[in-house]
């Protein structure tokens, strides 16, 4: 079946309106309205009556729920991510963005800032609860399967990943020769001349307790700069991505690092080697150019030897991804290799404030800089959730980092479904920005 006979992917739209802080209520709010006329999508609007110079704006059909401030993160995990919890438990991906401006509440979202309070975990934290819960019930109905929850987190800027499960690691984002992108962290030089480059970190986590122990922990480590609209802003793109595991996965996928890090060495030699008996069997003449060494006979089983043993080796890589894919496909229960992806996209940065002036005297170059990027980058999202939720035949995915990093999850083997929740603040002082990001929503969501 072609993508383009496809039933199309699900992207649901939401926006979330965060309650206003005392100054901001003190300043006045903007009048803000929902509509849904007996349709399955709602369209909101908006207006600041500031000035006779400021319209009304509405938006089309896009959104599936309009979350009022009233709605607190419970109500939210209800709507958007209880209703998937059986697609993972089935080995589905699932992946959430969170967007607006800085301020607007996509880390309260999608992390939460309360850890303690039931109601109010972020729904990262709301949805592994859940999962723990279903897995502990699969154990009881049918015993022997031992799943726990993959946790990796790590933040993109510009070109890199920063793993917080690795201390801020700087990893790079590479496309490997299987076309898949692969965010490569520490390499290490072992014994023997072996190379082992470890993929970013995947922590298995066996219980409710210890993931949100190491969440809490991890979180505590994301970067912090100066946005154009509050001070302690995320300037990254956090992702934070649960897999459903089992021990021999897990451990396939080590003894996979092991047989690659095993072939390094055993390739360069083969390379060395060729090389080598290449430079021989030519000459340097007095003009500077080559001819033919006519007395050196090529070492033919030395090459040969190196290229068997290369073969191999990368046949020991081979059958070790095999025995990846296998525990994947064998396993007891569809579950085995769900996803759940949460991105908390770094706030989009709005340049001019309500009177039109920048509001970029706070930030310094570099920060403008990555503003930039941040623009870039979401700038490509919205194109590939637009090319993928229409079942295009090309999605643009190399536009940027973040959306070659998060390629993976839309284009699985098996099915996806998305959402976004738009974060939108209700002061009147944010308006262009709340406006910008309605606008950005609203574009995707009419979009099914
Ligand atoms: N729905 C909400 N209910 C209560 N408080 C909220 C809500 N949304 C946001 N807040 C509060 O508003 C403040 C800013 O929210 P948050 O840090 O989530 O913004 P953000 O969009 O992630 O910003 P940035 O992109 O700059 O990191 C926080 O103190 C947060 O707790």
């Amino acid at each position: 079946m072609s993508r383009r006979d496809r039933t199309p992917n699900l992207m649901n739209v939401y926006a979330r309106w965060r309650p206003p802080t005392p100054s901001e209520a003190v300043a006045g709010e903007i009048d803000r309205g929902t509509s849904a006329d007996g349709r399955p999508l709602v369209s909101v609007s908006v207006h600041r009556k500031d000035s006779a110079s400021d319209r009304p704006w509405s938006s089309p059909a896009a959104f599936k729920t309009i979350f009022t401030p009233e709605d607190d993160n419970a109500a939210v995990y209800r709507a958007i991510i209880a209703p998937v919890i059986p697609n993972v438990l089935r080995g589905e991906t699932c992946s959430f963005f969170a967007y607006g401006h800085s301020g607007s509440g996509k880390t309260h979202t999608i992390m939460g800032y309360d850890f303690e309070h039931t109601e109010r975990l972020g729904l990262c934290l709301a949805a592994t609860r859940q999962l723990f819960k279903e897995l502990d019930a699969l154990q009881q109905r049918e015993g022997g399967h031992g799943f726990g929850v993959g946790l990796s987190l790590y933040e993109l800027r510009k070109n890199s990943a920063f793993d917080l499960l690795n201390g801020r690691t700087e990893c790079h984002i590479r496309e490997g020769y299987d076309g898949k992108m692969h965010i490569r962290g520490q390499t290490e030089v072992l014994e023997g001349g072996k190379v082992r480059v470890q993929p970013i970190v995947q922590r298995p986590c066996w219980t409710y307790e210890s993931l949100h122990q190491e969440l809490q922990h991890s979180l505590g480590r994301r970067s912090v700069g100066s946005s154009t609209v509050h001070d302690q802003s995320s300037r990254t793109h956090a992702v934070l991505e649960l897999e459903l595991i089992n021990r021999p996965l897990v451990e396939a996928r080590q003894a996979l690092i092991d047989r690659q890090s095993e072939l390094v060495p055993v390739g360069k030699r083969a390379t060395d080697i060729s090389i080598e008996e290449q430079s021989n069997m030519v000459l340097r003449t007095a003009e500077g150019g080559w001819e033919p060494n006519p007395a050196y006979r090529p070492n033919q089983a030395r090459i040969d030897e190196a290229v068997a043993s290369k073969a191999e080796y990368e046949a020991r890589v081979t059958a070790a991804e095999e025995h990846v894919a296998g525990v994947l496909e064998s396993n007891s229960h569809t579950c085995l290799g769900g996803k759940m992806v949460f991105v908390d996209l770094a706030g989009a940065e709005y340049q001019r404030d309500k009177s039109g002036q920048p509001q970029t005297a706070k930030q310094t170059p570099q920060e403008r800089q990555e503003g930039r990027q941040i623009n870039t980058d979401l700038l490509a999202l919205k194109e590939v959730i637009r090319a993928w939720s229409t079942n295009q035949p090309r999605i643009p995915f190399r536009s940027s980092p973040l959306t070659m990093v998060l390629r993976e999850h839309f284009v699985g083997p098996k099915n996806a479904t998305s959402a976004m929740i738009v974060t939108v603040s209700p002061a009147k002082a944010q308006y262009p920005a709340t406006l910008n990001s309605l606008k950005y929503g609203s574009l995707v969501g009419a979009e099914r």
